[in-house]
């Protein structure tokens, strides 16, 4: 079974606001995108490959209203707040907060959590404090983990090493699975492996002995996770990295990094055709 999974950031900004998007209006740029995917993607096998796009949540409605039924195509969230709502418990009480029930009960099947740039927020919040602790990040992701698995949502968790942290990359990948996995429904969850220093315009993703020496880790260390490449995925390397047997699928976000940047729903296409031969 493979998996390829999209994470379209806040690629939804238009150009004149310093964002990328110039594909579809703000208010239409969730449904545009289902629209202009998902009858090639029905294409595809379910038992095959599995597809789920995470939008930005303003955008979360209009894909899921363009859905078909029995569509392949799933949407989900981009990461859940640690706590939720419950009968006899909280009724709601969470403003600025996207919890799992609400994401659940609004049609998503899955989030991605632990994104480097969800990290990278939460250490910032902690280092307002003065305090520098990634094992604490990892903690407050385990309870978003816990949240979106008990609101009934897949869950994709990301991990990865800075460039600063790559001679330790055995320890900090380590840390991120076990305390972030911590007590938590294995079969719930996917691994994206995405090293921060080959996310982006610019950037040059390892070598496929590289990603393949980190996906034996830590399907080792998980007991066999399904793991999916991200980081500068897009068509060049797309049949690279579905040559490597340890590599279930990929986590997609930019389709073009030169020139007028951004996301392209038939250039994402072209890449899935490209990782899948067909
Ligand atoms: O979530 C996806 C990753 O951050 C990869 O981003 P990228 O494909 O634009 O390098």
């Amino acid at each position: 079974m493979k998996h390829i999974y999209l994470n379209l950031k806040r690629f939804d900004i238009p150009k004149e606001y310093g964002g990328v998007n110039n594909i579809a209006s703000p208010g239409e740029w969730g449904k545009y995108i289902v629209e202009n995917t998902k009858d090639q993607l029905n294409k595809y096998d379910k038992n095959e490959i599995e597809f789920v796009m995470y939008f930005p949540e303003a955008h979360l409605l209009g894909a899921i209203s363009a859905l078909n039924e029995n569509s392949i195509l799933q949407i989900g969230c981009q990461s859940v707040f640690r706590e939720d709502t419950a009968n006899g418990g909280n009724f709601g009480a969470f403003t600025t907060n996207r919890t799992g029930n609400a994401m659940k009960a609004i049609g998503c099947t899955g989030t991605i959590i632990g994104h480097c740039e969800e990290r990278k927020d939460k250490a910032g919040i902690l280092s307002e404090a003065g305090v520098t602790d990634t094992d604490a990040v990892n903690r407050i992701l385990n309870k978003e983990i816990k949240a979106a698995i008990a609101a009934g949502l897949h869950v994709l968790y990301c991990i990865g090493e800075s460039a600063d942290e790559q001679k330790n990359w055995q320890e900090v990948l380590s840390k991120q699975l076990s305390i972030g996995l911590d007590g938590v429904d294995k079969s719930k969850i996917a691994i994206a492996y995405e090293p921060i220093w080959a996310i982006g315009p610019g950037k040059t993703p390892p070598d496929r002995e590289y990603i393949e020496k980190i996906a034996k880790f830590i399907k080792t260390e998980t007991n066999g996770l399904p793991v999916t490449y991200g980081g500068g995925l897009k068509v060049d390397n797309a049949k690279m990295l579905a040559s490597i047997p340890e590599v279930d699928g990929g986590l997609i976000a930019l389709t073009r990094f030169q020139g007028e940047i951004g996301f392209y729903p038939d250039e994402y296409l072209e890449i899935i055709k490209t990782y899948m031969g067909k």
